[in-house]
């Protein structure tokens, strides 16, 4: 079995003057993964799929595609990608697009079979000026696949789609995937990761801060707020009978007022209610995605990852 790795990235960082955009990151992608790079605007996915394949230089760390530079795979038409800028000429036509990109490769699909798997047959002979956002990134997509990669990068893919463009984009990337193909992906969106990919790489502030399947980095996205206002006298012995509850994470004590993030509310709730029966104006709030990014962030500074 080959073992080699799609994509291996060891200690990578980027730093635009005084700004650090990708900040220390490892990562080893196996062949066939379907991989969701999540996280905020700004977080350094972009700057990170710019890095794996070659078209920035990182300050420091290095990027392997295949076991060998990322140029190599590139050029032997081994990786496709649809990046955030990649324009396409405004006066050719989508069918010309994918024709010229295919005549750049070895061992291309037909521009008919592109086209198919992208589900541009019909806008084929529309010049690319006048497309829509979602035909457009559908035509992107036809480009990108036309030299059959075994590896596709695809920065916010459905960014300007409405939601049906959107399912019919996935349903073309599954029939790519289902081939045992490997995808990055980058997305603001939990549920588009949670629903398309077999793993969650979560990005903050240029880190890797969760790594895990979908499941596993919902249960740390989705933890939940508690609110509750105490009586009693704040002692350390208090706040520790909080963490000890069941689910809980964190317990912060500010004046009378508590606040415990939980991951499993429920059994918080019951438990808080039953040792501590002098709290009210208790309140129960999601964590927002800002929050749990943030909450992430602050955790792998102290701790190291989640993975
Ligand atoms: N060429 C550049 N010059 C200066 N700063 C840059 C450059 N490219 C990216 N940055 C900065 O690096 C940080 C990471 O940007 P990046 O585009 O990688 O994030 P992102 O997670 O892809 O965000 P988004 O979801 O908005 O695309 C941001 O603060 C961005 O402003």
């Amino acid at each position: 079995m080959n073992t080699t790795p799609a994509i291996r990235l060891t200690g990578l960082r980027k730093t635009f003057g005084a700004l650090t955009a990708v900040d220390g990151v490892d990562l080893t992608i196996r062949p066939g993964e379907v991989v969701a790079l999540l996280g905020p605007n700004g977080a350094g996915k972009s700057t990170t799929i710019d890095l794996a394949l070659g078209l920035a230089r990182p300050t420091s760390g290095d990027a392997e595609l295949f076991g060998a530079p990322p140029i190599a795979a590139i050029r032997e038409g081994r990786v496709g990608a649809m990046l955030q800028g990649g324009a396409l000429l405004p006066s050719l036509t989508v069918a010309e697009s994918v024709a010229l990109v295919a005549s750049a490769h070895r061992h291309p699909l037909t521009v008919a079979e592109a086209l198919e798997r992208a589900r541009c047959t019909e806008i084929a002979r529309q010049r690319v000026s006048k497309l829509s956002g979602g035909q457009l990134q559908r035509a992107r997509f036809a480009v990108a696949v036309v030299s059959d990669p075994d590896l596709l990068f695809l920065d916010e893919p459905t960014a300007a789609m409405d939601v049906e463009a959107r399912r019919t984009f996935w349903q073309s990337m599954r029939e790519f995937t289902d081939a045992g193909r490997t995808v990055v992906f980058a997305t603001h969106y939990l549920d588009e990761a949670d629903e398309y990919a077999d793993r969650i790489v979560m990005m903050a502030r240029g880190r890797i801060v969760a790594d895990g399947t979908p499941a596993e980095v919902k249960a740390v996205v989705s933890g939940r707020r508690i609110r509750a206002t105490s009586d009693s006298p704040a002692t350390p012995s208090a706040r520790a009978a909080l963490l000890e509850l069941p689910g809980v994470r964190s317990a912060e004590r500010h004046g009378d007022r508590i606040t415990l993030v939980s991951d499993d509310s429920d059994a918080t709730l019951r438990a808080l209610l039953t040792a501590h029966p002098d709290l009210h104006d208790i309140e129960l709030t999601a964590h927002t995605m800002d929050e749990a990014f943030l909450a992430l962030t602050e955790q792998r500074d102290t701790e190291g990852a989640l993975s």
